[in-house]
């Protein structure tokens, strides 16, 4: 991921200095799913490991208070510079996909990964089937054969094409008729092995790396989730393998590093091109597009909202800039501020802010009605957050998206769009399959996909 502006300056907590020995490469060369959390940001890189104690994913107090409580007890317990670490669905009451917050037993962490060294996030969309942009040592960001090759993939979409079209006319229609101003809507793709079931292990390691390796400056991760909860006649009852959740996200919700905090909304969006000139003139495109500063605009008034009566000083940029991914442009503005009070930790500052309308729309309670009519499956875990936060309340929460869950030996991926009054069903179905294509290229599927 590139930013018109400079990257942040890398971030290893002054506390976990001592733990800083690891290189990225080694924490991606450790990950294995089941009982562990890689994250890799433009700060830093951790892989969490163990569950020492875990946040109650229900409880009669606000799940940032449970947050709160959860680490100031670890603290107490012994443990030197506890941190909290997981994830939050959409919607924090969906009780099919309850939160998933621990402190885990280990953390180690390492410093960004190198951009560049790994080039690919500097460049235009890189196409793997043309041979200019085959892997080489000198150009290792790209696919390296055998990491992310052969797809092999039953790919089937939820809702059909031409169903998440007519949501999108459904949508707009309501926005004309001043029902709400914004709405994000989603689909997904579930992904099985063509050979069938049990023929093709997942081999999710792999998946993180090449994830990591095409967007290094991006927010990549992989993050342990609860089990299947299934509500048969006698009760709940888990599915007893693991679940995880996978991706490269291009989006910051918020980070809190003593008093200063940085969010960096995303919305507005265009696929990148292969040819450079093409590729630019896109970029040029999306930043003069009237509808995507729109769209946009929406996101950064309500952060605006929700962020001004805890900051001291907000810098609120007047205009969007541009930020690329490995697949898609994207309108960004880079929000930093001075926290009023101190006692304010990441995880509250995350929950203040979510869900913003570059995940759900505004109003939010109307845009989340329309998602419920629209949308025919749970979001669960995506458009939620991912992130961890230490005891002196710093920490970095980003917006669970380019995202799939895993399960056994399947996949399932989620896309959504902004709508706005202006949108159009067809440039939003492909927006949508552009999005896709950040997870798509890591499962070894190269041509695009509806
Ligand atoms: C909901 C997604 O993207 C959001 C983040 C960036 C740009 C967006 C857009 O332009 O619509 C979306 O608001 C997604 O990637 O699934």
């Amino acid at each position: 991921m590139q930013h018109t502006t400079a990257p942040a300056q890398p971030w290893i907590p002054r506390q976990s200095r001592p733990e800083t020995a690891a290189h990225v490469a080694d924490l991606l060369a450790a990950y294995r799913p089941g009982g562990s959390w890689f994250l890799s940001t433009p700060r830093g890189a951790l892989l969490a490991r163990g569950v020492r104690a875990s946040v109650p994913a229900t409880g009669d107090t606000p799940l940032r208070q449970r947050v709160a409580e959860t680490l100031r007890s670890a603290r107490a317990a012994g443990a030197d510079h506890p941190i909290v670490i997981g994830a939050v669905p959409f919607d924090p009451d969906d009780r099919e996909h309850p939160p998933h917050l621990v402190v885990p037993a280990s953390v180690q962490r390492a410093l960004p990964l190198p951009v560049d060294e790994w080039p690919t996030g500097r460049r235009p969309l890189t196409n793997p089937a043309d041979p200019a942009n085959r892997a080489t040592p000198a150009n290792p960001g790209n696919p390296v054969p055998g990491e992310a090759a052969g797809g092999g993939w039953l790919v089937t979409p939820d809702p059909a094409p031409e169903v998440y079209r007519a949501a999108v006319a459904e949508a707009v229609r309501r926005m004309g008729a001043g029902e709400l101003e914004k709405v994000v809507l989603s689909r997904s793709l579930r992904l099985e092995p063509a050979g069938g079931p049990g023929t093709a292990p997942l081999d999710l390691p792999r998946m993180l790396r090449a994830l990591a390796r095409r967007d290094p400056g991006g927010h990549t991760f992989a993050f342990d989730l609860p089990a299947r909860a299934h509500h048969g006649a006698t009760g709940p009852r888990a599915y007893p393998g693991p679940r995880t959740l996978i991706g490269a996200s291009p989006e910051l919700l918020v980070s809190r590093h003593g008093t200063t905090l940085t969010a960096n909304p995303l919305a507005g969006s265009i696929a990148r091109a292969t040819d450079p000139a093409e590729d630019h003139a896109r970029g040029q495109r999306l930043l003069a597009s009237a509808k995507d500063r729109h769209e946009h605009a929406v996101v950064i008034r309500s952060i605006t909202e929700a962020l001004s009566p805890l900051c001291a000083e907000l810098d609120v940029p007047a205009e969007p800039s541009l930020l690329r991914t490995a697949t898609m442009w994207h309108l960004s503005t880079r929000i930093t501020g001075r926290l009023a009070d101190r006692t304010v930790s990441s995880f509250d500052l995350a929950c203040a802010m979510h869900p913003t309308p570059a995940v759900c729309g505004r109003p939010t309670d109307r845009a989340r009605r329309l998602i419920g009519e629209l949308e025919p499956f749970e979001r669960g875990w995506f458009t939620g957050m991912v992130g961890w936060c230490d005891a002196d309340g710093d920490g970095e929460w980003i917006v669970t998206i380019r995202c799939a869950e895993a399960e056994r030996d399947s996949l399932r991926l989620f896309a959504g769009a902004g709508i706005v009054v202006g949108s159009d069903p067809d440039a939003e179905l492909a927006e949508t399959s552009a999005k896709f294509r950040t997870f798509l290229l890591a499962a070894g599927v190269e041509r695009p996909l509806d």
